[in-house]
């Protein structure tokens, strides 16, 4: 038998032959991997939103395919689509018998859709993970409608905020001075009127994309308990996405004023404040960058860079000082995360482990950086 290897050929012969194959002939023996060089990371996470059921075509988890090859359900495309490309792209390349300087590690993490807490930003602080020497990261990105590609170089920092007014009760015939509601009312005004200089400047700007402004939505209003009694206390609660340019704190010193301006008695506490924000370089003095990009220059594919508008466990990569790039290789599809009839197209599935299996032999390959010792 002369060929690669065949059906009826004994495993251990295969394995043998694929052996005899990489080239370990001195004085530059291709031994397959440089432990001594930082890794590649390829992480997912595994758990998924909540569906509602009876908004969707079909069960959100039959996986079903429709005569066109669209398959429909929940994670199709955030992400378990992302973590089974990884796997089948890693494993193509070792049937190839392919080995590269850098060894590639996979995790699949629990928690990301609830922030991470649980999941990602402790597993950063364990000693496991700082043995797997990652010196790269690729984690999600979203679906692009156009033939181009999206990649996150960033992410907008989520501040979830709860504004509490406190005020003078009585009956809700009269004239009360000073009620919760009025200052609430206040605080809400100046909240949104930022929103929507916020959403013009995006508007006005065909150059800025929506992880480049800050976002902000009321997304609660509790309070009250009846028709005729002016409550002492009414709060409202705001979801932050805060663009990775914005200072810090002078934006907390602003939201501080707003409460103040309203009067007193009108308080703000952070149910969530990221304050890490980190930028992943995205030109040639970044060596991931170029590797990276070079890969869809050669596969003749347009990748568009942008900011992340949500959150991803990317953030706690790159503030442990990991550069990471969210991807996930969906062009040609409408972006569905976290929607009814989350679905993507089994081509589309396809060709994305096509491109990690250009991207990883890339990435794998980037000769040791002075970060690497
Ligand atoms: C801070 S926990 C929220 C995490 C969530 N991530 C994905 O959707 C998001 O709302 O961006
Ligand atoms: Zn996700
Ligand atoms: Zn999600």
């Amino acid at each position: 038998m002369t060929s690669k290897g065949s059906e009826d050929e004994h495993p251990s012969v295969t394995l043998f032959r694929r052996y005899l194959r990489i080239r370990t002939v001195q004085p530059k023996p291709d031994y397959g991997t440089n432990p001594s060089l930082s890794s590649i990371l390829l992480n997912s996470h595994t758990d998924v939103v909540p569906v509602f059921e009876e908004h969707w075509s079909h069960d959100p988890f039959e996986a079903f395919k429709d005569s066109e090859g669209y398959i429909y359900g929940r994670g199709t495309q955030d992400m378990k689509c992302v973590s089974m490309q990884y796997l089948e792209a890693v494993r193509r390349l070792k049937v190839e018998g392919h080995s590269f300087p850098r060894t590639i590690h996979m995790t699949f993490v629990p928690d990301e859709e609830i922030g991470g807490h649980h999941g990602m930003e402790l597993f950063v602080e364990r000693p496991e993970f700082r043995a797997l020497r990652a010196g790269f990261a690729l984690d999600e990105g979203l679906a692009n409608p156009t033939d181009a590609f999206t990649v996150f170089y960033s992410e907008r920092s989520v501040w979830w905020v709860r504004v509490t007014s406190t005020g003078r009760p009585g009956h809700g015939s009269r004239f009360i001075e000073d009620t919760a509601a009025e200052k609430l009312h206040k605080v809400v005004s100046s909240i949104l009127a930022f929103r929507e200089k916020e959403r013009q400047r995006l508007q006005s700007n065909p150059h800025l994309k929506e992880g480049a402004v800050t976002s902000v939505n009321l997304t609660k209003l509790e309070g009250g308990v009846a028709y005729n009694v002016v409550p002492a206390s009414m709060s409202a609660a705001f979801d932050f996405r805060v663009a990775p340019d914005v200072d810090l704190k002078a934006f907390e010193e602003q939201l501080h004023a707003w409460c103040q301006a309203a009067g007193e008695g009108v308080t703000l506490e952070f149910a969530q404040k990221w304050m890490k924000p980190r930028v992943t370089p995205i030109d040639d003095s970044n060596p991931w960058w170029s590797a990276f990009s070079r890969v869809f220059k050669d596969m003749n594919l347009t990748l568009e860079a942008e900011i992340f508008p949500a959150t991803t466990d990317s953030r706690y990569l790159r503030a442990v000082g990991i550069p990471a790039l969210g991807f996930s290789p969906m062009n040609c599809t409408p972006v569905l995360l976290h929607d009814h009839d989350e679905r993507l197209h089994e081509a589309v599935f396809l060709r994305g482990i096509d491109i990690y299996t250009q991207l990883l032999p890339a990435l794998a390959s980037v000769p040791a950086l002075p970060s690497d010792s």
